[in-house]
C-alpha cells in the first residue's frame, strides 16, 4: 500500500506539487499520468525520501519510506535508469545490489534472465547500454530485493515495442500476485492497457483519479464548437457555464448538454458540435484535463480512494 496524504513541494514561491493526495493499493497498477513538468517525478521523490516535503506525508506500508530497514526488501524503486554507475557491467550492478539488499547472489542471475540481459549483455559495462537496456537493468534492479511494492518513473521511456508490452506483462504479473505498482508515464497509452486505476496530475495538482470507467462515466462534461467561437464563449461565460478552450476552436463545459445548448440559443449562437465529452474515451479525457495544466474549473476532487459518488 502506498498512502499520499496532501504532498505539497515549493521550490521558492514556486509550487511544484501542491496538495497531492491518493492511495495504492495491494494488487494493483496505479497510473500516474501527467504532462512533462506536471509533479510526477517530484511527488514519486517525495514518496521514496529523496525530496522532502513542503508538507503532507507518504508513507509505504504504512511507513515513511525512510523509515524503512532494508527498504529494497519492500519497495523497489527506478526513478532514473540512467543513475546507473557506467563503469560496472549490468552483472555486476545486480550482483552488488542483491548484496546489499541481503539477498542470494544468485537471484541476480534470475533478474537477469527476467529483463532479457543475461549472456553477452550482462558481461557489458553499463555505459554500453541504450537506454531501453538501461531501463530493463533498472527493472532488474528494483526486483532484485523482492519487493511486495514498485515504484517506476517512466519505466518506458526508451523501450522498444515489444520491451512496452514485455514489461506490462510483468508489472500485470506483479500485481496479480498481490504486488503494489505505481508507475507513471506521459504517455497515456503506455499504462491505459495496464493500469486498474489512474490518478491524473496536472500544474502540480490532481486533476482526477479514479478506474477508467469511473473516469468515463463522470456526468455533465460538454464539449461544445460553434461557427463564432468567441460568441460562443461569451454566450457560455455569459450563463455562468465557464466554458475552458479546447482544441479545434471548441470548448468543454462543466455542465449537461442541455444547458449548454440553451444558452447557445439563447445567445443566437449557431452551433456545429454539441455532446457529451466522454465520448472521446480516456485519451481525450486525459487531454482534457491537463491541456490547460489543471483541475477543470469547479471539478470537485473525489476523496483518495476513487472517484465513488462524485463528479469529474
Ligand atoms: N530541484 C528543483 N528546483 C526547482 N524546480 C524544480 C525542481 N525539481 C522540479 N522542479 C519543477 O517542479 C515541476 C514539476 O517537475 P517534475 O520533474 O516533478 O515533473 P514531471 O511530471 O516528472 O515531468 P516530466 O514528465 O517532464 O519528467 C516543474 O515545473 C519543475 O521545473
Amino acid at each position: 500500500m502506498i498512502s499520499v496524504e496532501g504532498l505539497t513541494k515549493r521550490y521558492g514561491d514556486v509550487p511544484a506539487v501542491e496538495d497531492v493526495s491518493f492511495h495504492c493499493a495491494p494488487g494493483t497498477v496505479t497510473g500516474f499520468l501527467g504532462p512533462n513538468g506536471a509533479g510526477k517525478s517530484t511527488t514519486m521523490r517525495m514518496i521514496c525520501g529523496l525530496t522532502p516535503p513542503s508538507s503532507g506525508t507518504a508513507t509505504v506500508q504504512g511507513v515513511p519510506y525512510g523509515r524503512i530497514a532494508n527498504p529494497g526488501r519492500h519497495v523497489g524503486v527506478l526513478l532514473d535508469a540512467a543513475a546507473q554507475h557506467a563503469g560496472r557491467t549490468g552483472r555486476e550492478t545486480l550482483a552488488l545490489t542483491a548484496m546489499l539488499t541481503g539477498v542470494g547472489r544468485d537471484r541476480a542471475g534470475a533478474m537477469l534472465d527476467l529483463v532479457g540481459l543475461s549472456g553477452r549483455p550482462a558481461r557489458r559495462r553499463v555505459a554500453g547500454y541504450s537506454l531501453g537496456m538501461r531501463q530493463r537493468l533498472g527493472i532488474a534492479q528494483a526486483l532484485v530485493g523482492d519487493p511486495s511494492v514498485l515504484i517506476l518513473d517512466e519505466p518506458a521511456n526508451g523501450l522498444d515495442p515489444e520491451g512496452i508490452f514485455w514489461m506490462r506483462g510483468l508489472l500485470r504479473d506483479f500485481a496479480d500476485r498481490g504486488g503494489t505498482v505505481l508507475l507513471s508515464s506521459h504517455l497515456l497509452r503506455e499504462v491505459e492497457a495496464v493500469a486498474d486505476r489512474f490518478v491524473v496530475i496536472a500544474g502540480g495538482r490532481i486533476a482526477a483519479r479514479g478506474t477508467k470507467e469511473e473516469l468515463l462515466a463522470a456526468p455533465g462534461r460538454t464539449l461544445v464548437r460553434g461557427v463564432d467561437g468567441a460568441a460562443l464563449g461569451a454566450a457560455l461565460a455569459g450563463a455562468g457555464l465557464r466554458p475552458r478552450p479546447d482544441t479545434g476552436g471548441a470548448f468543454l463545459v462543466e455542465a449537461p448538454a442541455e444547458a449548454v445548448g440553451r444558452a447557445a440559443a439563447s445567445a443566437g449562437v449557431v452551433l456545429l458540435e454539441l455532446r457529451e465529452a466522454g465520448g472521446g474515451g480516456l485519451e481525450e479525457l486525459f487531454l482534457s484535463l491537463t491541456a490547460s495544466g489543471g483541475r477543470p474549473s469547479g471539478t470537485p476532487v473525489p476523496s483518495p480512494h476513487g472517484l465513488e459518488g462524485a463528479s469529474l
